[in-house]
């Protein structure tokens, strides 16, 4: 049984702990991509706006000289990230209702997500606490009469521009770090999915965030997201998107010397071998990296690689396998395949598919509206064969459920073809041999690997990617780094005089 939509929330933007309606007083309607109709509309913020939210964040980040924020223990702040999990845990069949109706994934996938927002929240709780033991670790010196230690802080005030793809996760995954180091922070979500993030604003109330710790302005990019971007008030900025506007907001930061992280898009490779006991295995994985969540994923294996001698009977299965999907409204019970995000996204699958069809490929299974849709962004699982590496659908980010297929027949052809590309996120490697496995792991240029798998991801486990799916790490230790400064603290420690301007000096 589909559950039943319930009444959107109208809010405003969230700064200094309480909702403002935006300076201009625009709105964005949202759209309900499974049914294109409106069912609420979010603040358009503007430079006006933004300008509040950083100077929210700024004051939140002083007050009290930091004694309740950026300077209190990790344990004080661990304290509200476990109060924002335990919200999450008992909104969650409300939060994952709404992300769905927001985006048209399916809402096992939604309900999925919320258990990974709340996974997040304590995970960096725990961080923020095990972070205060470990502070001012000591520096070996080749000098006796000097001591000195690293000392982590936060490092100010942060900007977070997020994508619509996994609108509270995504949010999450630099929310839940920026403030367990002691930032505070503007988010700035997708025009196209932002429901869930606003609730989290509501849940800050809840809570008792401390005021301006944590600001939501929701509105476009050029409106909203570029001024945070280039604000001076702003002092790093970490970014999920696509590479073009990633380029934008690093040329914006790059005015300051901001710095940026950016985890941009993916053209991953997935390398199957013809040395498999199980070829459904095989085929259930890459069924995964490319059509959950639609394909809209920035680490989707959406080019597969597959050895010559099994290719015609794994595409035999893939197709197969495709058949079976269960493409509805992505509230329906056992649901796999919603809708895309929008009426752009979708347009832009089309002339995808048209693109590789005049260039030569064939469309071997899927590539049009399923017939009995007649309503909402849905397009079929889309198989692609007869590719060549000179053709768009080889080459560029399609972010749908849309995948290429290509053979090869050696190890080095395969590393050729998974490289030859300029994005760098993820790639991986189906075999059963330990030696290959471990060879690919080294040779595919990307920054996440997966053996036997593709998709799964780990709060504890780096995120990120290398040429121009940008750089910077998010989750695990690593991802709480990128939300402090390391400050060098050497004491001197003798009673002697230093002695340099009383020569002859002992140096
Ligand atoms: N790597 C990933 O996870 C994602 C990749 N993409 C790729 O991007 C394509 C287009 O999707 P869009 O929604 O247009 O992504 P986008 O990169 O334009 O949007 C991402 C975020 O950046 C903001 N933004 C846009 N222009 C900005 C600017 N000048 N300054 C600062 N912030 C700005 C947006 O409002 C949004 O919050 C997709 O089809 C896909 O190929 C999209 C979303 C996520
Ligand atoms: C790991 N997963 C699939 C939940 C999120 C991927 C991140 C992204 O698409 O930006």
């Amino acid at each position: 049984m589909a559950a039943a939509p319930r009444d959107v929330p109208r809010r405003g933007l969230f700064i200094g702990g309480g909702w403002r309606e935006p300076s201009l007083g625009r709105r964005l309607p949202v759209v309900n991509p499974a049914t294109e109709t409106t069912i609420g509309d979010v603040p358009a913020a503007t430079a006006e706006d933004v300008e509040l939210a950083v100077a929210a964040a700024r004051e939140a980040f002083r007050r009290d000289g930091g004694r309740h924020w950026s300077c209190a223990s990790g344990a004080v702040r661990a304290k509200f990230l476990r109060a924002i999990a335990a919200k999450i845990k008992e909104k969650k069949s409300d939060l994952a209702l709404l992300e769905t109706l927001d985006s048209g994934k399916p809402l096992d996938e939604a309900n999925a997500d919320m258990d990974d927002v709340a996974a997040c929240f304590e995970y960096y709780a725990d961080l923020a606490e095990a972070f205060d033991g470990k502070q001012r670790l000591p520096i070996s010196l080749p000098m006796e009469n000097f001591k000195s230690y690293a000392l982590k802080e936060p490092i100010g005030v942060v900007g977070l521009i997020t994508p619509w793809n996994y609108p509270l996760l995504m949010a999450t995954w630099k929310v839940a770090p920026a403030l367990a180091a002691g930032c505070t922070a503007v988010l700035k979500p997708s025009e196209l999915a932002s429901l869930t993030c606003l609730e989290l604003g509501a849940i800050c109330i809840e809570i008792g965030l401390p005021p301006g710790v944590l600001n939501i302005i929701t509105g476009l990019g050029p409106e909203a997201g570029a001024p945070l971007a280039s604000h001076p008030h702003v002092d790093k900025v970490a970014f999920t998107g696509s590479t073009e506007t990633g380029k934008r907001v690093m040329t914006a930061a790059a005015q300051m010397v901001k710095p940026v992280s950016l985890e941009l898009g993916g053209k991953s490779p997935l390398i199957v071998f013809d040395d498999i006991d199980n070829i459904d295995n095989a085929v259930e994985w890459a069924m995964f990296g490319i059509f959950a969540n639609g394909g809209q994923v920035c680490s989707a294996t959406s080019r597969i690689l597959v050895h010559e001698k099994i290719a015609k009977q794994f595409l035999d299965r893939l197709v197969a396998w495709a058949k079976h999907i269960k493409i509805s409204d992505p509230l329906e019970e056992g649901c796999r395949l919603g809708s895309v995000v929008s009426e752009g996204q979708y347009e832009k699958i089309k002339k995808f598919i048209s693109t590789a069809r005049n260039e030569g490929a064939t469309i071997l299974y899927g590539g049009a509206r399923p017939q009995h849709l007649r309503r909402g962004f849905f397009i079929e699982p889309t198989i692609i064969t007869d590719v060549s590496t000179s053709m768009q659908i080889w080459r560029e980010e399609v972010f749908d459920p849309v995948v290429c297929v290509k053979e090869f027949s050696t190890e080095s052809e395969a590393v050729e073809l998974a490289n030859d590309t300029h994005y760098g996120l993820a790639g991986g490697v189906i075999s059963n041999d330990p030696e290959i496995c471990e060879r690919l792991t080294k040779a595919i240029q990307a920054g996440i690997i997966w053996i036997n798998c593709s998709q799964p991801c780990f709060v504890q486990a780096p995120w990120g990617g290398n040429k121009r799916s940008g750089f910077g790490r998010e989750l695990g230790e690593w991802g709480l780094d990128n939300y402090m400064t390391v400050k060098q603290v050497t004491k001197y420690c003798s009673d002697e005089p230093w002695g340099w301007y009383q020569p002859p000096s002992k140096l």
